[in-house]
């Protein structure tokens, strides 16, 4: 399958990388000249084009948009020339299919919102797609997605919370984790191993709840030894009102005042 990236920033370089990984795909990229996008697809060996007429040259099957949200209707606009057949993925937040069915008239349209993980094939992606979409076409795109982590299927209406939870997410948590390391080098631990040792604790915690699907709160639960440590650290958050502070990340993030 022919997939072409458009906009290779911090979303479209994580997709590539993820595809890269699963050697399934033939895969190239737009984005205006660039010298870091020109060195990844040196080093990924990618077709890289700078404009949309070269894109509609290489008659994608899949067109995966990440441009920035203000740009993606128009830039999608200058590929509505491409074959019927073409399916578009786009992860531009808050761009509705409406929106993007208006500029791409006739073409198979998909919302998704990733998040960077997919790099590592270890992705979450809120995905919407049109009722009435031919089941090849289905195929096709979970084809793509599937390779890339976790596809959680949702109605377009809950796309953008899908988004700030799944989307937003590891910028929170990757604001814990730091915090958490300057505080282990505090008390001693090198920087590196800090590092090392949060990640993983994050990973395996995220991999328990995953696969037990059990509430957060009874995992919670079992880490609280009575008169132990962990209740003592959870108490210092509850002072500090870090469940709040998390809400609130949520809320903000969903574009509430
Ligand atoms: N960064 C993330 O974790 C996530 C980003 N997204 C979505 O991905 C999109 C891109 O976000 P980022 O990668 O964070 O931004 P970014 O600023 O890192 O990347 C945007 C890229 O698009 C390129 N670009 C700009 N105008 C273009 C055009 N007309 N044609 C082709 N390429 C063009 C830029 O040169 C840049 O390389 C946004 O719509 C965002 O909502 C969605 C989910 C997660
Ligand atoms: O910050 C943003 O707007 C994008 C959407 C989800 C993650 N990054």
């Amino acid at each position: 399958m022919k997939v072409t990236i458009i906009g290779v920033g911090n979303m479209g370089s994580a997709i590539i990388k993820g595809l890269t990984h699963t050697q399934s795909f033939t895969l190239s990229a737009m984005n205006p000249v660039n010298p870091r996008v020109a060195k990844l697809a040196e080093k990924l060996d990618f077709k890289l084009v700078n404009t949309s007429s070269e894109v509609v040259n290489l008659s994608p099957d899949v067109v995966i948009l990440t441009t920035p949200a203000p740009v993606t209707a128009a830039v999608a606009k200058d590929l509505a020339v491409l074959n019927d057949d073409t399916i578009f993925i786009s992860a531009a937040a808050g761009i509705t299919h409406e929106t993007l069915a208006k500029a791409l008239p006739n073409k198979i349209i998909a919302n998704i919102i990733p998040n960077t993980p997919v790099e590592v094939n270890a992705g979450t992606i809120g995905l919407a797609l049109p009722a009435e979409i031919p089941a090849e076409a289905r195929l096709k795109v979970m084809t793509v997605l599937d390779s890339l982590g976790d596809v959680i299927e949702v109605p377009e209406r809950q796309l953008d919370i899908i988004g700030v939870v799944g989307g937003c997410g590891p910028a929170f948590v990757d604001v814990m984790m730091d915090a958490m390391s300057d505080a282990a080098v505090k008390h001693g631990l090198d920087r590196q191993t800090a590092y090392e040792v949060i990640a993983s604790m994050v990973k395996g915690t995220g991999t328990l709840a995953y696969d037990s699907k059990l509430a957060p709160s009874l995992l919670r639960d079992q880490v609280t030894s009575p008169a132990g440590t962990t209740i003592k650290g959870v108490e210092a958050l509850e002072k500090y009102g870090f469940r709040y502070a998390i809400m609130d990340a949520v809320n903000k993030a969903n574009g509430e005042k």
